[in-house]
């Protein structure tokens, strides 16, 4: 994996694989103007719910406040003076300002910044920055970068600032941040495709790995002497929340077995389609969960005939990509352990008649559907 200098002079204590740092945050989904169903949202829950999934040891770091109300692995550090991030999601289809395709975000609650003295006192093998509401500081990505081998950064955590009045996201131009000139510093920067207009790819992958995720297209990696495209897995797309995030905890969940890139982005890819398959934080099939840890064993099985390095990210196709694609692809074809109702999307927007019961389709989220939700939706914390 890419080690930097200043990982290298570090003592070696105890490490942890992976360490994600991001505040946990509440999701509303909103369609004329209905809430349409609430969730534990963020980046950080997201990418431990894959990499827990896949059975890899890791360690969190997460602000949020007293209001706090879904039951997570990993406890956050909370902040009585302080309310837990809230994002509302708007899917009207009338709006498509801001790049934005598919969704509008709004902020409408910040809980406080990750702190260098947050983070464990403890080395990891990859650090994972991932904020989604501003709570990464440059100072915070520096410790991060002095803490463990490798930093795979979301660029959502650096580029996104916040509309004063009622919180819509904006993104700014990566040169712009005070994060720029850790690029050579960092090992992945993953954007997704509208996200990637915000930097300049070209200039970016002289000096770390670009992961764009484009959708239903799968992603492309850019290196400084390669690019790759990496096939997508098909997917019925409920709700594009989280899926870059996922993609994400996929990725490193296949570089922390020993994947050579091309595959472990094949893992994102599967995961990231998994989860727009349902609405808000994704429950993997445990059958499924199974088979895919299965293939990725039987796959670095089939390295041991291959010379590699074990110290730094491996860019070309390894021989049976093609192989490994397909048996991931049936791996999804496994039927689930219960059938699902199925719920309110953004794209089946129920009719005011249709009364849709209630699925469980996840223990941390709870759907409202043509709601009896009472509290009002506040555009900015304190504002009606
Ligand atoms: N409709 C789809 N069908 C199949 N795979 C998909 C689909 N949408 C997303 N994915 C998978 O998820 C990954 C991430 O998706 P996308 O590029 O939309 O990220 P994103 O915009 O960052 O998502 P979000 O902001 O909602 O987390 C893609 O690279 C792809 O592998
Ligand atoms: O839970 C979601 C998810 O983490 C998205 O990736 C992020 O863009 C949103 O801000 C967040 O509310």
């Amino acid at each position: 994996m890419v080690t930097t200098a200043a990982a290298a002079h570090k003592p070696q204590q105890q490490q942890t694989r992976v360490l994600i740092v991001g505040n946990y945050c509440h999701d509303v989904l909103i369609q004329d103007d209905t809430v349409k169903a609430e969730s534990l949202g963020g980046a950080a829950s997201f990418i431990s719910n894959v990499v827990n999934g896949m059975s890899i040891p890791c360690n969190l770091v997460s602000k949020v406040g007293e209001d706090f109300k879904y039951p997570v692995d990993y406890t956050p550090i909370v902040i009585p003076t302080s309310k837990t991030t809230v994002f509302h999601a708007y899917f009207d289809l009338g709006i498509h300002g801001n790049g934005h395709q598919d969704r509008v975000l709004k902020r409408v609650c910040a809980c406080d910044p990750i702190r260098p003295s947050d983070l464990p006192d403890v080395r990891s093998n990859f650090g994972m920055a991932v904020g989604v509401g501003g709570e990464i500081l440059p100072e915070t990505l520096e410790r991060m970068i002095e803490i463990c081998n490798s930093v795979f950064v979301d660029i959502q955590a650096l580029i996104r600032v916040f509309d004063s009045v009622d919180g819509t996201v904006k993104l700014v131009k990566l040169e712009e941040t005070g994060f720029y000139s850790m690029l050579p510093r960092i090992g992945v920067l993953k954007a997704s495709s509208e996200e990637a207009v915000f930097m300049d790819v070209e200039e970016v992958r002289k000096w770390c790995c670009v992961v764009v995720t484009t959708g239903k297209d799968g992603c492309k990696v850019y290196w400084k002497d390669g690019e790759l495209r990496i096939s997508p897995f098909s997917a019925n797309q409920e709700d594009p929340t989280g899926a870059g995030d996922s993609f994400l905890g996929g990725f490193v969940a296949g570089l922390v077995q020993g994947l050579a890139v091309p595959d472990a982005a094949l893992l994102g890819n599967l995961f990231g389609s998994l989860t727009v398959e349902q609405i808000g934080l994704p429950k993997f099939d445990s059958r499924l969960l199974q088979r895919v840890k299965d293939e990725v064993q039987t796959r670095k099985m089939q390295y041991l005939h291959c010379e590699r390095s074990d110290n730094e990210l491996e860019f070309l196709k390894p021989a049976g990509h093609e192989q490994f694609q397909a048996s991931l692809g049936s791996a999804k074809l496994i039927p689930p352990c219960s059938s699902q109702a199925r719920p309110w999307t953004p794209s089946n927007s129920p009719k005011e008649t249709e009364k849709t019961p209630i699925p469980h389709y996840t223990v941390q989220a709870k759907l409202l559907v043509n709601s009896v939700y009472e509290e009002p939706i506040q555009t900015v914390e304190g504002k009606p």
